[in-house]
C-alpha cells in the first residue's frame, strides 16, 4: 500500500533527514514548510481536523504526513520466538497468495531422513490420556495408534460461532481435558529409591533412567553449589563409579528433576514478556494428515491474562519419515516467517499474531499447543530459591517467576534489546551446568541463524528491516517528540497540544488493555513514555475505522486515515468520557489494527464473544503537570 508518489515521498523524506531542527519547529523537520506543500486543506475540503467523539476538534493525520506519525511507525519489535534444538531452520521458498497451489503441485520439497530428537528434553515428556492413563507415548514418539481413539475433528472460530469447514481448517485434536502432558517420565515427584538397584539405577549412566545426563534432563544433586562438583561429590557425573564408596556429601539427593518445560518458559519470558510472570498450560494436541491444513488466523484467547500460543512439535512412533508441507507460517506487520517443525522444535507467539498451517503433503503432522498465561502460579520458593514447579492447575507444564532484573552489560552486544529490559539468562549467580549447557545451545542456535533481529517496519510503509538496536534510539526520539508537541503543541502548525493518540501495534480483549499485559512495542513505549515522569499515558479500547479521505490534489488518490471513534470500557465510558483540554492529535499507525480492520472475514482458533474479542487499543498521552 503506498500512499503517495515517489517525487511527494522523497520531498517529505529530504524535509526530516538530517536536517538542524529550525527553532520554531522543534520537531526536528521542516513542518511549517510541509505541511503547506502537502496541503491538507484545499479550499476547506475534507479538512484534516474531525470530532471527537465528545464533540471536541482532533487533527487526523495519515501516517507518514507528521513526523511523530512517521517515527511511531518505525517503533516495532519481533511478535514471536522459535527454537529448534537441530539448528537453524532451513530456508524455505514461500509465496503467500498461492500457497495452496504451490502445495497441490509442488512435489519439491524433498525427502527429509528421519529427525533424531534430542536437547530441549522435551522428548522424554510423556503424553497419556485423562480418562484411564492409557499411555499415548511421548512428545518426541507419539502413539498414533493409542491416540486414535481420542481425536475428534478441528473446529475454528468465526465470531462467536464455532464452525466446521474443511476448505478453512482440516485436522483432528484431542483436548486438554482429554490427554495429560505429564513431565518426567509418569510422575509428578519420583518417590524415594527404595532399594539399593534402583538407587544404582537412578544415578548411575543407564540409558532408560530418566535423570540420565543427556539433554536438559541433567541432573545432580548439589551441581548448582561449585563445591559440590569436586572430587568428594559423589554425584558429580566424573564421580559416579565412586558411589558405593564414598559417603555422600548431602544427606539426600533431591528427588525433582528439571522440568524440561522450565527452559521454554524462561524463553517464552525473556523474549516476549520481559518482566512478567509465565505460566504454560498445555491447551490441546493437533494433527494434520495429507491435505489437513489451517487458515490464517488468529488464536483465542481464554482469560484476560491469556497473551501468547507456544507450540510444540512432536515425533511419531515408528515413522521412518517425517512429514512434508504442513509449515507454520506466522505473519505480522509485513514480516512473515515459515517453520518446518521437527520434533522438539518451539514456537511462540503472541496470541494476535496471524498464522497458518499450509496443506500436510505426506506424513503425520503433530503439535501440542500451550496457552501462555502472565501468571505466576509458583509453589514458594525452596532454600535455594530455586522451585519454578507450577502449583496450578492439571494442565500447567511450567510457571515463573518475575525475574530478577539484572543490569544489562554482558549481553548488550548480541542482544541489543535487553537493554530495554535487563537480562537475566546471561548472567547466572553461580557456575551452573545446566544453565552453561542450555546458554551455549541457545548462542550457538542464535549466532548462527536469521533470528530476528530486525525491526520491520509496519505493513503500510514499505516493508524493510533496520537493526533492533535501533528501537531504542527511535523510541526514545518519539518519546522526545511527544513530549515537545505537548509542550510547545500551540507553536506548531502540526501539533495541536493537548493529548496525542495513537493505536496499539499489537490488538487485545478490551479488558487485557492494561500495562502489566500489554506486549511488545506497546510495553516499551509504555515504560519509555511513563518514565521520564512527563508524561501520562491512559490506554484504552477503541473503535478503530479507516476510511479514505479523498483529496484531490493528490492525483485523485485516496488517502487513507484513521478516526478513533469511540473509547470502550474501561477505564473510560461513554458516559463517564475522559475529558481533553485541548484537540487531540491522532497518529496513524500500521500494525495488528489495520489487519482488524481490513480482513475479510476474522477467524480465530475457537468460538469467542464479544468482550473476548480483539479490538483496537489506543494510547492517550499527555502532560503530566499542566504548566
Ligand atoms: O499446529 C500448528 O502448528 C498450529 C495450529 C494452530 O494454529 C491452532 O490449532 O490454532
Ligand atoms: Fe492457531
Amino acid at each position: 500500500m503506498q500512499y503517495f508518489d515517489e517525487k511527494e515521498r522523497s520531498l517529505l523524506e529530504e524535509g526530516n533527514a538530517g536536517a538542524h531542527p529550525p527553532l520554531n519547529d522543534p520537531l526536528g523537520g521542516d513542518t511549517l514548510d510541509r505541511r503547506a506543500a502537502l496541503r491538507f486543506n484545499p479550499e476547506g475540503e475534507d479538512p484534516p481536523v474531525r470530532t471527537w467523539y465528545n464533540g471536541q476538534q482532533a487533527w487526523y493525520i495519515p501516517q507518514e504526513r507528521h513526523p511523530l506519525a512517521k517515527v511511531l511507525s518505525q517503533v516495532a519489535l519481533p511478535k514471536w520466538w522459535n527454537f529448534s534444538p537441530h539448528g537453524p531452520p532451513p530456508k524455505i521458498p514461500y509465496w503467500r497468495h498461492d500457497w495452496r497451489r504451490d502445495y497441490e503441485d509442488d512435489h519439491t520439497w524433498g525427502y527429509k531422513p528421519p529427525v533424531k530428537v534430542e536437547t530441549l528434553g522435551l522428548e522424554e515428556v510423556q503424553l497419556a490420556s485423562t480418562a484411564d492413563g492409557v499411555p499415548l507415548g511421548t512428545i518426541g514418539s507419539v502413539d498414533l495408534q493409542a491416540l486414535r481413539a481420542l481425536l475428534e475433528p478441528s473446529h475454528f472460530g468465526r465470531g462467536a460461532d464455532t464452525i466446521y469447514d474443511e476448505s478453512v481448517r482440516k485436522g483432528l485434536e484431542v483436548k486438554a481435558s482429554k490427554m495429560n502432558v505429564v513431565r518426567w517420565n509418569g510422575s509428578r515427584e519420583p518417590s524415594p529409591p527404595s532399594s539399593d538397584d534402583e538407587d544404582l539405577c537412578r544415578y548411575n549412566l543407564c540409558s532408560h533412567n530418566p535423570y540420565y545426563p543427556g539433554s536438559y534432563n541433567l541432573y545432580y544433586p548439589g551441581s548448582r553449589n561449585p563445591y559440590y562438583q569436586g572430587s568428594h561429590n559423589p554425584y558429580y557425573p566424573g564421580n559416579l563409579h565412586r558411589r558405593h564408596h564414598d559417603p555422600p556429601a548431602r544427606p539426600k539427593p533431591q528427588t525433582v528433576p528439571p522440568n524440561p518445560f522450565t527452559g521454554l518458559a524462561k524463553n517464552v519470558q525473556k523474549r516476549l514478556f520481559p518482566g512478567r510472570p509465565v505460566t504454560l498450560r498445555f491447551y490441546k494436541l493437533a494433527l494434520y494428515e495429507s491435505g489437513g491444513h489451517f487458515e490464517f488466523h488468529r488464536d483465542s484467547t481464554h482469560a484476560d491474562s491469556h497473551h501468547g500460543t507456544l507450540l510444540v512439535a512432536c515425533g511419531v512412533k515408528d515413522s521412518q519419515t517425517y512429514y512434508d508441507g504442513g509449515h507454520l507460517i506466522l505473519s505480522a506487520d509485513g514480516a512473515e516467517d515459515v517453520f518446518e517443525l521437527g520434533p522438539g522444535d518451539a514456537v511462540a507467539f503472541y496470541t494476535d499474531v496471524q498464522h497458518a498451517v499450509s496443506p500436510v503433503t505426506r506424513g503425520t503432522r503433530i503439535t501440542l499447543q500451550f496457552d501462555i498465561f502472565l501468571e505466576d502460579c509458583t509453589e514458594p520458593e525452596d532454600e535455594d530459591g530455586d522451585t519454578v514447579e507450577a502449583a496450578e492447575g492439571p494442565n500447567t507444564v511450567a510457571s515463573i517467576r518475575i525475574p530478577t532484573p539484572i543490569v544489562p552489560t554482558a549481553c548488550v552486544t548480541c542482544h541489543p534489546e535487553d537493554t530495554l529490559y535487563g537480562c537475566e539468562y546471561d548472567s547466572p549467580s553461580v557456575a551452573d551446568p545446566y544453565y552453561e549447557m542450555e546458554k551455549e545451545k541457545r548462542m550457538t542456535y542464535e549466532t548462527k541463524t536469521d533470528h530476528p533481529k530486525h525491526i520491520w517496519f509496519n505493513s503500510s510503509a514499505p516493508a524493510k528491516p533496520a537493526p533492533t538496536l535501533a528501537v531504542t534510539d527511535i523510541m526514545n526520539d518519539f518519546v522526545r517528540k511527544v513530549t515537545t508537541v505537548l509542550r510547545y503543541g500551540s507553536a506548531i502548525p502540526l501539533a495541536p497540544g493537548g493529548t496525542v493518540v495513537f493505536l496499539l501495534s499489537h490488538i487485545y480483549r478490551r479488558m487485557s488493555i492494561r500495562p502489566s499485559y500489554l506486549k511488545g512495542a506497546d510495553v516499551a513505549l509504555y515504560h519509555a513514555l511513563t518514565s521520564s515522569g512527563e508524561l501520562k499515558v491512559y490506554m484504552n479500547a477503541v473503535a478503530y475505522q479507516r476510511y479514505n479521505w479523498y483529496n484531490p490534489d493528490e492525483d485523485a488518490r485516496y488517502a487513507p486515515m484513521i478516526e478513533v471513534t469511540q473509547p470502550f470500557a474501561p477505564p473510560f465510558t461513554l458516559e463517564n468520557p475522559p475529558v481533553f483540554a485541548e484537540p487531540v492529535l491522532v497518529l496513524d499507525r500500521g500494525g495488528e489494527a489495520d489487519m482488524l480492520e481490513n480482513d475479510e472475514i476474522q477467524l480465530g482458533n475457537d468460538g469467542c464473544g464479544e468482550v473476548w474479542r480483539y479490538s483496537a487499543g489506543a494510547m492517550f498521552v499527555s502532560l503530566a503537570q499542566e504548566d
